[in-house]
C-alpha cells in the first residue's frame, strides 16, 4: 500500500537535497528500517549498498512520498523526487517523446516549453532519433533510456519549480539496471554519469552490486541487513583506477561479513 507523507514528517532540507534522521519502518511485525540516519548534498551521487531484504527500496519509497516513515524525520529541498525504477514502467501507448513530455504535461509547463525540453532531453540520452516510436518498437537499453529522460523531464522541472531556479533536484534510482545485459548496463552506467554531471541533480541510486556502487558514486552507503540502518560509508568519488579494485574488494568484504552476521543472529 502506498501513502502520503504527514506533512508534520517532511521537512524543506536546509543545505541538503535530502536528509534523513532516525528513520524507522515497520510493516505489522517486521522492523524494514531501524534508526536510518542520511544527509546527501545537492549535486551528490550517493549509491545505497545493502544485501536483498535489506530495505534499500523501502527507504527509496519513503523519499519519494511513496511511502511513510514509522517514526523519524525527513526533510528535502526540492519537491516530489522523480524516481527511476528496474524496468522502464512506459506508458505503452505513447511515443517516446510523449512519455518523457508526460511528467511536464502533468506540471501544467507550456507547450511550446514542453516540446522544447523534450527535444533537449531525449537528445541528452542520445535518442534524438527515436522521439516518434513506441516502447515496444525500441531495446531494453532504449527503455531505459527514455525512462531516465522522463525521470530527468520529473527532476528538473521540480528543481525549477519549487523554490526559484536555485532549488536542487533529486533523482531516485532502484536497480535501474539490473535487468539489463552487461554491455548495454555499461553503457548506461557511464551516460547516467554524463548526464548528471550536465544537470547537477542530486542523486540516490540504489544497488547491491559493489562494482556499479564504486563506479558510480562519489559516496557509497551501505545498510545493514534487516532492519536496515547505515553501518559503513565510503567516499569513492575521483578514485585513481589502481584504488578502484581494492576499493570494491574492500566494501563486498564488509558487505559479506553485514550479510553473515545477519545470517548468524
Ligand atoms: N509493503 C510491505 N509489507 C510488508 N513487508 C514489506 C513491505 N515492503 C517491504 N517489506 C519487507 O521489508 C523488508 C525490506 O524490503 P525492501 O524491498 O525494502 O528490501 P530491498 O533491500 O529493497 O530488497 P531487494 O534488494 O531484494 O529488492 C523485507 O523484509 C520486505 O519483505
Amino acid at each position: 500500500m502506498t501513502a502520503t507523507l504527514d506533512e508534520s514528517t517532511v521537512r524543506p532540507a536546509t543545505g541538503s537535497a535530502v536528509r534523513l534522521a532516525g528513520v524507522h519502518k515497520t510493516f505489522g511485525a517486521v522492523t524494514a528500517l531501524r534508526g536510518v540516519d542520511l544527509d546527501v548534498a545537492p549535486g551528490e551521487f550517493v549509491c545505497l549498498l545493502g544485501a536483498s531484504g535489506c530495505g534499500k527500496t523501502t527507504l527509496l519509497n519513503i523519499i519519494a512520498g511513496l511511502d511513510e516513515p514509522s517514526a523519524g524525520e525527513l526533510e528535502l529541498s526540492s519537491g516530489r523526487p522523480a524516481v527511476m525504477f528496474q524496468e522502464a514502467a512506459l506508458m505503452p501507448w505513447l511515443t517516446a517523446a510523449a512519455n518523457v513530455e508526460l511528467p511536464l504535461r502533468l506540471a501544467g509547463v507550456s507547450r511550446k516549453e514542453r516540446k522544447h525540453r523534450t527535444v533537449e532531453l531525449l537528445d541528452l540520452v542520445r535518442l534524438s532519433g527515436v522521439g516518434g516510436k513506441r516502447p515496444h518498437e525500441l531495446s531494453g537499453g532504449m527503455r531505459q533510456r527514455v525512462a531516465l529522460a522522463r525521470a530527468l523531464a520529473s527532476a528538473l522541472h521540480t528543481g525549477n519549480d519549487t523554490a526559484g531556479s536555485s532549488a536542487p533536484s533529486l533523482l531516485l534510482m532502484d536497480e535501474p539496471f539490473s535487468a539489463l545485459d552487461a554491455i548495454t548496463r555499461d553503457v548506461l552506467q557511464a551516460e547516467l554519469l554524463r548526464v548528471w554531471r550536465s544537470t547537477g541533480a542530486a542523486v540516490v541510486f540504489v544497488t547491491h552490486d559493489v562494482r556499479e556502487a564504486v563506479r558510480l558514486g562519489q559516496r557509497v552507503v551501505l545498510l545493514s541487513s534487516r532492519p536496515g540502518r547505515v553501518v559503513e560509508e565510503w567516499q569513492v568519488g575521483d578514485l585513481p583506477a589502481a584504488e578502484e579494485a581494492e576499493t570494491v574488494a574492500v566494501i563486498n568484504e564488509r558487505l559479506r561479513e553485514v550479510i553473515s552476521s545477519h545470517a548468524a543472529a
